[in-house]
């Protein structure tokens, strides 16, 4: 495993506090939007799970400036999913559909909302690895030609303390499974146990990563990350974009950098 991962470098920056950063991250998501819908139709964005990026997506839902975009040009992806049924609070997918979804209405095609599928063994997703397989497929369907998933115009990334991205944990073996686009994962130290996750290599395909985290619980992660550890042990040093790589952090999350 690489410790200094090919892809754009990393730009930090450092906000006041979890509620600026979630508003600012908001902010910069809609003018990101805007522009890319200047050049070019449609938008490809990965959204995250966690704290961070479920009150950014709140955010957005509460800016006046969320009818400067066009909904109908945007494609909703996720990068992680917790594996419970259809409809479970704990869903990223329904914490998202209850911050944002729901509030864009029909402004927001039904079949432009990518959500990985649920719990569903009559419907033959009985397993991660069938939700896995699933959205491979759903992500193959959108790639350009030659490519097997989109090149993701922005792609949102919560880290979690041990410094895990969408639900590839340290020293687990879906932080090196390569040659697939999603992998399922069993065993997750955060609840629940069984998730599904796009791969690292999905992840650097990404135009732009944007890694948001807030919390002094996340500044050894932080630290560990932008120091550039072993993406084993801090699976967020891999969290490349092959355009830009923006870590979107408060105070209290890069108060361990360069202490070490
Ligand atoms: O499904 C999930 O739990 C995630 O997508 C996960 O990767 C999350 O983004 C981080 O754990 C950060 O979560 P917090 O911001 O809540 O710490």
């Amino acid at each position: 495993m690489t410790t200094t991962p090919e892809g754009a470098p990393r730009t930090v920056l450092v906000h006041p506090d979890a509620t600026v950063l979630a508003e600012a991250t908001a902010a910069r998501l809609l003018t990101r939007l805007v522009d890319l819908q200047s050049a070019a139709s449609p938008v490809h964005v990965v959204l995250t799970g966690g704290t961070v990026g479920i009150t950014t997506l709140a955010a957005v839902a509460a800016s006046p400036a969320r009818a400067a975009v066009d909904w109908s040009g945007v494609h909703l992806w996720w990068g992680d999913e917790r594996f419970l049924p259809d409809g479970d609070p704990d869903r990223n997918e329904t914490q998202a559909r209850d911050a944002l979804i729901g509030a864009l209405g029909d402004a927001l095609p039904a079949t432009n909302v990518h959500a990985m599928r649920a719990l569903d063994p009559a419907a033959g997703i009985a397993t991660p690895e069938d939700s896995a397989a699933a959205y491979a497929a759903e992500l193959a369907a959108f790639a350009p030609e030659g490519a097997s998933v989109p090149a993701f115009d922005v792609l949102m990334l919560g880290m979690g303390p041990d410094g895990h991205v969408a639900s590839l944990f340290p020293g687990h073996e879906a932080v090196g499974t390569t040659g697939v686009p999603t992998v399922g994962v069993h065993g997750s130290p955060k609840p629940p146990p069984l998730r599904v996750s796009l791969t690292f290599e999905t992840i650097r395909a990404a135009r732009e990563v944007w890694v948001v985290a807030a919390g002094a619980e996340k500044a050894p992660a932080v630290a560990s990350a932008l120091s550039d550890a072993p993406v084993d042990v801090t699976p967020a040093t891999g969290a490349r974009g092959t355009a830009a790589t923006l870590w979107l952090v408060d105070a209290a999350a890069v108060a361990e950098v360069g202490a070490a």
